[in-house]
């Protein structure tokens, strides 16, 4: 079978688009293609799949395959990569649109010429921050803010909330020493998360600037999550490291992003999004 591709990353994030606004696709394969196009030894090599697809309730839709073929809810460089490809392919007309995701529907602006749009920004809404709304399990259905959680034989502090996706944030004194591995992995898959989480790590470098590394829920790690490192942000703030209504810069391994939590309780990233391929997979499913 033969599957139409744009490659695009956002900071190294990278993803296979595929375009079902265009092409024809079979949805019950989108778990499968995930995997299989992931793979760099016998596909393309990816963090995982964003199909764009038309939608009833927005202006496009996108969903999200994690590199195990699992879904996420959103994907915060994803969502910048689609605006891009959407409004450079005259899928939409304004440079203000309306994308619709599994955790809602989230409004962008792109910036630049209609044919290389190179920065764009998005409103990825309000983070929940209550237990359930994670989902974490735990005594009560209050915030998780700086929680006792122990992982092996360590006791961390942890502060989770969902944006976009589940996340659990870890402070850390350097980020050179962040336990990715030893931690991220672990604290991925633990029951206390019943829908699994993204694990980042923060180092808190002023009032307005932090470093961020992240274990992906389903992809392991990358170079940038977008809404791990919006989560990150509003972390840091409920932890009292930094203020809301200001805009932070987040370095991560691929790049930096700009933050903001407003004061209406949105949070708003802006940063890159690139094209790097375009082809046709040749697809022989396993
Ligand atoms: N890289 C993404 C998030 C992708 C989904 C995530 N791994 C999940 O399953 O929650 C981003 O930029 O936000």
């Amino acid at each position: 079978m033969k599957i139409p591709f744009t490659k695009m990353h956002g900071i190294g994030n990278n993803y296979i688009y595929i375009d079902a606004i265009t092409h024809e696709f079979d949805a019950s394969t989108f778990n499968q293609l995930a995997i299989d196009v992931s793979n760099v030894n016998t596909g393309i090599g990816s963090d995982g799949l964003i199909v764009i697809h038309p939608s009833d309730v927005a202006d496009v839709g996108m969903r999200i395959f994690n590199k195990d073929g699992s879904e996420g809810q959103s994907c915060g460089n994803g969502l910048r990569c689609t605006a891009k490809y959407v409004y450079e392919n005259h899928l939409v007309s304004s440079s203000v649109f309306r994308i619709e995701t599994k955790a809602g529907i989230v409004t962008v602006e792109v910036y630049g010429e209609r044919e290389c749009i190179e920065q764009v920004t998005v409103d990825l809404g309000t983070p929940l921050l209550n237990r359930s709304q994670i989902p974490m399990h735990g005594p009560d259905d209050n915030r998780v803010i700086a929680e006792e959680f122990q992982v092996a034989s360590q006791t961390l502090q942890v502060t989770a909330l969902f944006l976009g996706n589940p996340n659990a944030v870890f402070f850390v004194d350097e980020i050179e020493g962040a336990p990715l591995h030893e931690v991220g992995a672990i604290v991925t898959e633990d029951p206390r998360f019943p829908d699994r989480v993204n694990v980042g790590f923060v180092e808190i470098l002023s009032r307005n600037e932090m470093n961020y590394r992240v274990w992906e829920r389903g992809s392991g790690i990358t170079e940038a999550c977008g809404t791990g490192a919006s989560a990150a942000v509003v972390a840091a703030i409920l932890n009292g490291y930094i203020e809301r209504g200001i805009d932070v810069t987040v370095h991560l391994s691929g790049g930096d992003l700009c933050i903001k939590w407003a004061d209406d309780d949105h949070v708003w990233m802006t940063g890159p999004a690139e094209t790097t391929i375009q082809g046709v997979f040749h697809w022989k499913r396993s």
